[in-house]
């Protein structure tokens, strides 16, 4: 995305504040119009002091109060307009790029890092609105300043206006020259703090590993790596910015110590008056000084237009497929699923393929389960069927319809997950049991809790269901996470589960206490289980061993046994030293 049409993406977005802009532009031109009047009263004030006998005083005060007056309201609506604009356009790109990232599909999130997305919201985002506000209606102001300044010289002394003007004009270039400069200082600077972002967020995520690996001084150093880059591109940033102070103090001053000498001169030999040449030291004064703040301006504008770029690029990201409009299905008259002949690779890595011809058919009420070696695909698998990922051959149907043809919405309706590592949210059990089902009363909230073994732990905690879990439950057990998760699943009602089982061991009792939850969240459903632990589904209708993409074999536990071949083999593994523990359920 080129600068301009960053910058065109970012006045769309402006536009819909005309108003305040309007009355920015009001304010502007008031201000710019007093400032010429501070320096026509000078002139004035000045003639008179010198021609005593002709002073209308009473008039010259009168009109210096209204003066001060106006410039008063005026510059307390002018900031008070610029800083509302400025926090509307942050608040909406907020707001645009939280409902865009909740739609990005699930290779987004597999490619970018979360640290990287915080970044946008947050630096970038404040520094567009800032250019929205200030920086933007100072870009419109110092030039119009400037110019109905130097018109004002011109009827002073034109010739000298002339030459002021174009020593003035020298700092326009070295405005380009050094906003260029800012502008790619400014988007590797960017992109530095948003790796260090997510390198922080990396720490925080992982406190218990590093605490007991020891990596407190590693991590540090190689944060303070990351921190020295940033460090010596703000320090580049800093002899930018003062490159283009300096340059634009030296000529500034240079113009306007020219224009007091040859006033000087030119009242000396009578050619002007001394009220004249005041006025015009002042509107030399207005000239001047914002032509040297506009270097600055531009290089803050350059500056935020990277970080729009950055933003704008996350909203140019295609959000997933397109809605079908859905038909109204109901999940509750779901018969079965099949995957026929469903092949599939990674769109980094299409070479590769990780799914490779899966056929199998779940129909209602049965338990599926998937096993086989870490890598084989079988969480990809739930990919597929969750719509995150399209195959790339072969399809997946939900009674006689392909998924195709739902609504992502409409197909997700069908499933529950319980994922492997529970992803809980900041907030309180009710809220997390809640998410599973919009609309679930504080009755369905307990009796999810109650059947999914959670009840008992939750009304012991001081605040009961309004406890707060921490961030990604941190204040809970791993147990108690996996039960309010397995509640969450619970409540949603879908009629088909999908269950990724946790690897990490729990003690004995969470770990009865979870697969009773579990076992009583499959009863009536159609489940379709990642399995870790063979003894689980001794009861599967169909089990398939899933290698390298392929089903290698399938059938039921005992058909399998007798098979001899790899799930016997896996199974000899697991469960030689193992108590066999089945999920019990109703089957329809
Ligand atoms: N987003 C991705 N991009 C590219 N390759 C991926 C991606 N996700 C997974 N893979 C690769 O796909 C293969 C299958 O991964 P998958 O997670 O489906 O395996 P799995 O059978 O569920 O493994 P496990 O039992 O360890 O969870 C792996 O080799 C993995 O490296």
């Amino acid at each position: 995305m080129d600068n301009n049409s960053t910058f065109r993406q970012l006045i769309t977005r402006m536009m819909k504040y005309w108003k305040m802009y309007v009355v920015l532009l009001i304010t502007t031109i008031i201000g710019i119009v007093s400032d010429l009047s501070i320096a026509w009263i000078l002139s004035v004030a000045i003639n008179f002091a010198v021609d005593i006998n002709n002073a209308n005083w009473t008039f010259f005060i009168y009109a210096g109060l209204g003066l001060l007056l106006i410039i008063g309201i005026n510059s307390y609506l002018d900031t008070y307009v610029k800083a509302k604009v400025s926090l509307n356009v942050r608040n909406d790109l907020r707001m645009e790029l939280s409902h865009h990232i909740l739609r990005l599909p699930q290779s987004y999130y597999d490619k970018h890092h979360t640290g990287d997305i915080l970044a946008r919201f947050t630096n970038d985002i404040n520094s567009v609105g800032e250019a929205c506000g200030t920086t933007i209606m100072g870009l419109i102001k110092n030039p119009l300043l400037s110019l109905a300044a130097f018109i004002y010289l011109l009827t002073i002394h034109w010739q000298l206006a002339l030459i002021c003007i174009t020593l003035g004009s020298l700092m326009l270039v070295s405005g380009k020259v050094f906003g260029k400069l800012m502008r790619n200082t400014s988007d590797r600077l960017q992109h530095k703090v948003g790796s260090s972002v997510q390198f922080l967020q990396d720490i925080c995520n992982s406190s218990m590993v590093i605490k007991t690996f020891g990596l407190e001084k590693k991590l540090f150093e190689k944060y303070r790596e990351k921190s020295n880059e940033i460090v010596s591109l703000e320090r580049s940033q800093g002899i930018i910015f003062g490159a283009t102070a300096s340059s634009s103090f030296i000529i500034g001053n240079l113009t306007f110590l020219l224009s007091v000498f040859m006033g000087s001169y030119l009242i000396a030999t009578g050619s002007v008056g001394i009220g004249e040449m005041i006025a015009f030291v002042q509107l030399m004064n207005y000239l001047v000084t914002p032509f040297m703040g506009l270097p600055a301006l531009w290089a803050g504008m350059q500056q935020a237009l990277g970080g729009a770029q950055r933003v704008f690029d996350v909203l140019s990201e295609p959000t997933e497929k397109a809605q079908v409009p859905s038909e109204g299905r109901s999940p509750s008259s779901f018969k079965y699923l099949r995957c026929s002949n469903i092949s599939f690779s990674y769109p980094e890595v299409k070479e590769r393929n990780i799914l490779n011809e899966v056929t199998f058919t779940a129909h209602s009420g049965q338990l599926i389960a998937v096993v086989g070696a870490s890598g084989g695909g079988k969480s990809t698998l739930f990919k597929l069927l969750l719509g995150f990922y399209q195959p790339t051959k072969g399809n997946i149907q939900i009674n006689d319809v392909d998924i195709n043809e739902m609504s992502l919405r409409e197909l997700r309706d069908y499933f529950a997950l319980v994922p492997q590592e529970t992803q809980l949210f900041t907030g309180t059990i009710r809220e997390n049991i809640a998410y599973g089902n919009n609309s679930a009363t504080d009755d369905d909230i307990i009796a999810a809790a109650k059947q999914a073994n959670a009840y008992e732990f939750i009304i012991q905690l001081s605040e009961g269901f309004d406890t707060q879990i921490g961030e990604r439950g941190s204040r809970l057990s791993g147990g108690q996470r996996q039960r309010i998760s397995i509640a969450r699943a619970i409540i949603r009602n879908a009629p088909i589960l999908l269950l990724d089982e946790a690897t990490a061991a729990l003690d004995n009792e969470s770990e009865w206490l979870v697969q009773d939850a579990i076992a009583k969240l499959m009863s009536d459903k159609t489940t379709i289980v990642i399995a870790h632990r063979l003894s689980t589904i001794q009861n599967a209708d169909q089990i398939l061993v899933m290698e390298s993409g392929c089903i290698v074999e399938r059938g039921n536990h005992e058909e399998l046994l007798a098979l001899q071949g790899r799930y016997y083999s896996l199974y000899e593994k697991q469960l030689k030293n193992e108590l066999p523990v089945e999920y019990e359920r109703t089957v329809l």
